[in-house]
């Protein structure tokens, strides 16, 4: 378990094309408590993925700092298990290999990798699977076989971008009740970006909701309601109605900015 600190985050991007800088997140500050369940919820292009990344130490922030456990993030680590929406398998190895792929890479015996492999592929619920290749799988099983990736090095933060966002609805609540059952078990600190609001509000403790481009920090919630959810029950649904008019209000305001634009480069337009 490790806390997440981040303070005063901007991101600036250089749109060569159009030779111009992009601010995409603008001042964020976030804390997360370790066993935390983090929910980052935003439209797209608000820099959910963008806070993600600088988390996991694929990309650094223009100004500000993240911290993880106490320590300042200065690259990928092994405290940090990532999971993208596509489960980015390697098509050649079998579903235990899979999991246990960094082991390989630290130089494991094939015996210690296989026998390590085998409590995550139980925990995800791939019993069965172990030497079926990533053809064979569905998606789901596919998303597990990640999940499982990212639990085996034992990492105090989990960091997911999406992960069921291409998957089926039933198979997609499967997946949220058994993500949950793994957060409750392993008691690691969990970041979640999404654009579902009811999956929001069925797997946080927190829920973040930014701002449309740049990304701000509109409001962090807190999500007391039992487990499993109920997402028919009154919380639930206060929470959510609460939730949708934030982003509906984000969308009204991202429209009365971009229209002085439209307006005039449809001016342009008519001129040429
Ligand atoms: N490497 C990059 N270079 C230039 N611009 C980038 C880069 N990465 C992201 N951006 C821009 O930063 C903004 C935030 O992108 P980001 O992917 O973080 O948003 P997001 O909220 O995760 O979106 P989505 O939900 O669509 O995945 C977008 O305008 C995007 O075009």
């Amino acid at each position: 378990m490790a806390s997440i600190e981040l303070k005063n985050i901007t991101k600036i991007f250089r749109d060569a094309k159009r030779k111009r800088d992009l601010l995409a997140i603008d001042d964020v500050s976030l804390s997360v408590e370790p066993n935390q369940f983090l929910c980052l919820l935003g439209s797209s292009g608000c820099g959910k993925s963008t806070l993600l990344n600088m988390i996991a130490g694929f990309e650094k922030p223009t100004g500000g700092s993240v911290t993880v456990g106490g320590k300042p993030v200065d690259g990928p680590g092994a405290d940090r298990g990532m999971v993208f929406q596509q489960a980015n398998l390697m098509p050649w190895l079998p579903v235990w290999e899979n999991v246990a792929f960094h082991l390989r890479l630290k130089g494991w015996r094939k015996a210690d990798r296989r026998a390590a492999a085998q409590e995550y592929i139980d925990m995800v619920g791939l019993q069965g699977f172990e030497n079926h290749f990533p053809a064979e799988l569905s998606g789901g099983m596919s998303q597990r076989v990640g999940i499982a990736r990212a639990l085996l090095l034992n990492p105090q933060v989990i960091l997911m971008d999406e992960p069921f966002a291409a998957l089926d609805a039933q198979t997609k609540m499967d997946m949220q009740e058994e993500l949950v059952a793994i957060w409750q078990k392993q008691r690691c600190t969990i970041v979640f970006v999404t654009h579902s609001v009811d999956e929001a509000l069925v797997l946080g403790t927190q829920v973040a909701v930014l701002t449309s481009r740049p990304g701000r920090v509109r409001e962090l919630i807190d999500l007391d309601l039992p487990r499993p959810r109920d997402i028919t029950g009154q919380q639930f649904n206060d929470h959510k109605r609460h939730i949708l008019n934030l982003i509906r209000e984000e969308g009204m305001q991202q429209r009365k900015e971009a229209k002085p634009d439209s307006m005039a480069a449809s001016r342009q337009g008519a001129a040429a």
